[in-house]
């Protein structure tokens, strides 16, 4: 069997059961590889999203330098059980992504997170700092606002608007604000994606009842983040449109032990967009 095809989504498509309070809930996962240690990725909250569909261009690499990585579906995306966030969702994620490694018996892993990833990741290393290694957050971690720019920014209206009138015309609004180049964004992928969207309506009325619930899903972590002691690399697009890159650096201010790269030319899917630059930044970053 070739790597492509024991690395492809269906073959490494796994499901776990966790609970959240009194609730049983079934988180879907992927399963990638094998090694001493473990990569968790963790995607973003646009609707549609799923880890294969966030980090499908830095799998191979990651299991090809010998880590087990594992593709978490928040509850409400993907696969997973659908959920009403009426609290702070990136410490929902945090508590889901606890269960997950128990279930599966992962003690400890390094986590990287885009975007609303990245706000959980930071919740999970509060919550959990001695089950945490290293720390990649891509567009995201504060959870807090931009001192500088207006908010929402354009294309997180441009995501909420999506979620509440699920069109391709929508989403195509949305991603051509996602990333900084739209050449890549192929009728295939807007297919694919939107096939995704409508495929768990459930998920999309959710988080609009969610968002109505409690408009404010990620708290700003901005003032505890010295308690992080985790090495941690930041990585920004300096055209991110739905996180600006201002908050990337309240990061790098607040974390004790964190680094900043940012890649030009590159919107909110720097892990996407630059993906052999960014994939070679991350394994270097994780040897050393
Ligand atoms: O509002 C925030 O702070 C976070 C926004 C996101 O998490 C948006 C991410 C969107 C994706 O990753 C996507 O694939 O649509």
């Amino acid at each position: 069997m070739t790597t492509a095809q024991t690395l492809s989504e269906a073959a490494t498509s796994r499901f776990v059961c966790i609970e959240e309070g009194d609730l049983a809930l079934q988180l879907h996962y992927n399963d990638c590889g094998a090694g001493a240690e473990t990569l968790v990725m963790l995607h973003g909250s646009g609707p549609g999203a799923s880890g294969w569909a966030n980090f499908n261009r830095n799998v191979e690499p990651m299991v090809a330098a010998g880590y087990r990585v594992i593709l978490m579906d928040c509850p409400g995306w993907s696969k997973s059980d659908p959920i009403v966030c009426t609290g702070s969702r990136s410490d929902l994620n945090a508590r889901a992504l606890k269960g997950l490694l128990d279930a599966i018996g992962i003690d400890r892993a390094h986590l990287i997170g885009n975007s609303m990833g990245g706000h959980s990741a930071v919740a999970f290393a509060l919550a959990n700092p001695e089950r945490v290694g290293k720390l990649v957050l891509m567009g995201g971690g504060t959870g807090g606002a931009s001192p500088f720019a207006p908010m929402p920014t354009e294309g997180i209206k441009l995501l909420q608007g999506l979620y509440r009138e699920p069109t391709i015309d929508n989403l195509k609004k949305m991603m051509n604000v996602f990333v900084y180049d739209t050449g890549d964004l192929t009728e295939e992928l807007f297919q694919t994606r939107l096939d995704n969207m409508l495929s768990r309506r459930d998920h999309l009325e959710n988080f609009v009842e969610s968002l109505a619930a409690n408009p404010k899903q990620f708290p700003d972590f901005g003032l505890r983040l010295a308690e992080i002691k985790a090495q941690t690399l930041i990585v920004w697009g300096s055209n991110d449109r739905f996180v600006p890159m201002d908050t990337g650096l309240r990061l790098l201010a607040g974390l004790p032990n964190a680094e900043l790269h940012v890649f030009n030319r590159c919107g909110h899917w720097a892990q996407w967009e630059h993906a052999d630059r960014f994939n070679r930044l991350v394994l270097d970053f994780l040897r050393h």
